[in-house]
């Protein structure tokens, strides 16, 4: 981190999203550790240097069709008539022997132009008698071949430091040549949920008065599903010592820390009031619904992501604020969940002041429903969306049919 805390500039009350989002932009920087890979085994990893190309793709002109080559010089207007020399060009097999002007040959996807081939005709536009083969002309020079380099060149950034690998980008680095690529260690993730009413896990007995715990394996599949290393810091009660055991232990085995509950200032915020105590937590009133309340501190230097324990608040939280940091702090830099404009299927009157994100879904007409209710302990909503409304801070008076900014949670990488 460039500083060791996350204070707003003074006189800051509530804040507005985007200029919290600035704020924690401004803030971390990317962790450095690295490792190198073989680039079969890297999918879902950060790139931590570019890749540069060992070798151009294709590395020789090759042909794009099955047909037939031969050089444009000797070919005109109208049908054309050229003899076939001997044999063939295939793919992995190139021909040593040039082709004559005025001569063609058979060849196939894929194979390097013989010496004295620059074009090629493909094979439904011909026909075959004998010893050569007709078609009807002007035909372009170069037509159905691919140039060397066309794709990449040698010696050019086949892709950048930061770049996240995806099944596509093992491809490519493949073709270009690169075996080994480094990328950056996953970011170990610690997720730690507070509070005396939780019970750890859905097979234990739980008073009426207890409940489980739904944020943490939902944030530690939220962690693994962005490509990190989840780890998880159980649960503690709400005491000084259980949460700072915790921290202590997540400080040794995680980059980074989530925690959930205990975010806002009443008197069993044991979260706020420990990170306080030592002397680096920000508890930040973000003008954000649901998701009022987000502590930021630092826990013997690792960052902590306070969360608010409702869970929709701690997914909302999550989305909109951890997954672009964690990205940032993972190597692969700052990230925008892409939303589209739909017709709005819903009616709202919302105020001004903060920014609401609404459980949605589309329906068969491609129009954002919203989940009933805005409660954020309505965890069914949750699963009953795929994705999120964004009403932006000021005010909106939305009927159905309004565009409003969809943002499914394929977006936020959620799937
Ligand atoms: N006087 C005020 N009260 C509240 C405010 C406020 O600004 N002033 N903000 C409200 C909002 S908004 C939220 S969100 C919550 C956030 O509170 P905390 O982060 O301190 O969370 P808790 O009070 O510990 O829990 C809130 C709620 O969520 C349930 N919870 C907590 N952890 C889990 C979990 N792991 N799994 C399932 N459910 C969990 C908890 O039982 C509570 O019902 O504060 C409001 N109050
Ligand atoms: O963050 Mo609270 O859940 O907005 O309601």
């Amino acid at each position: 981190m460039k500083t060791d805390n996350f204070a707003m500039p003074q006189g800051v009350d509530w804040i507005p999203v985007d200029t919290a989002l600035g704020r924690l932009r401004d803030i971390l920087q990317p962790l450095a550790r690295t490792e190198t890979l073989a680039t079969a085994q890297a999918a879902g990893r950060v790139l931590a240097d570019a890749c540069i190309a060992r070798r151009s793709n294709p590395p020789q002109p090759n042909s794009a069709v099955d047909g037939y080559g031969f050089a444009h010089a000797a070919t005109g207007d109208g049908p054309q008539r050229l003899p076939l020399v001997e044999g063939r060009a295939a793919a992995g097999q190139p021909r040593a022997q040039p082709v004559p002007e005025g001569r063609a040959i058979r060849i196939l996807t894929g194979a390097t132009l013989p010496e004295g081939v620059d074009t090629v005709v493909l094979e439904e536009d011909t026909t075959i008698d004998g010893s050569a083969v007709s078609f009807d002309g002007p035909v372009k020079r170069g037509s159905n071949t691919r140039e060397a380099g066309e794709d990449v060149t040698e010696g050019s950034p086949a892709l950048p430091a930061g770049h996240k690998l995806r099944a596509p980008d093992l491809a490519l680095l493949s073709a270009v040549g690169i075996a080994h690529v480094t990328v950056h260690r996953p970011l170990r993730v610690g997720v730690l949920s507070t509070g005396d009413e939780i019970i750890a896990a859905p097979d234990l007995p739980a008073l009426p008065h207890q409940i489980w715990d739904a944020n943490r394996p939902m944030l530690l599949s939220l962690a693994a599903g962005w490509g990190y290393e989840p780890v998880d810091l159980g649960h503690a009660p709400d005491s000084d010592n259980a949460v700072r055991e915790r921290l202590d232990d997540g400080a040794r085995r995680a980059d980074v820390i989530l925690t959930s509950g205990g975010a806002s200032a009443g008197d069993e915020d044991h979260v706020s009031a420990l990170l306080k105590s030592h002397g680096t937590l920000s508890s930040w009133r973000i003008a954000l619904k649901p998701g009022r309340p987000l502590a930021l501190a630092t826990w013997e230097g690792v960052p902590v992501f306070g969360l608010p324990g409702n869970p929709v608040a701690a997914l909302v939280c999550s989305l909109i604020f951890a997954r672009p940091a964690l990205s940032l702090l993972a190597g692969a830099g700052w990230t925008e969940p892409q939303g589209f404009a739909v017709p709005a299927a819903f009616a709202k009157r919302k105020k001004p002041g903060r920014r609401e994100y609404l459980r949605a879904r589309l329906n068969a007409e491609g129009r954002a429903e919203v989940f009933a209710s805005e409660g954020s302990g309505r965890i069914s909503g949750l699963s009953w969306a795929d994705g999120l409304v964004e009403l932006h801070d000021g005010a909106a008076e939305i009927e159905p049919g309004v565009p409003v900014r969809y943002i499914p949670y394929a977006s936020f990488g959620l799937v």
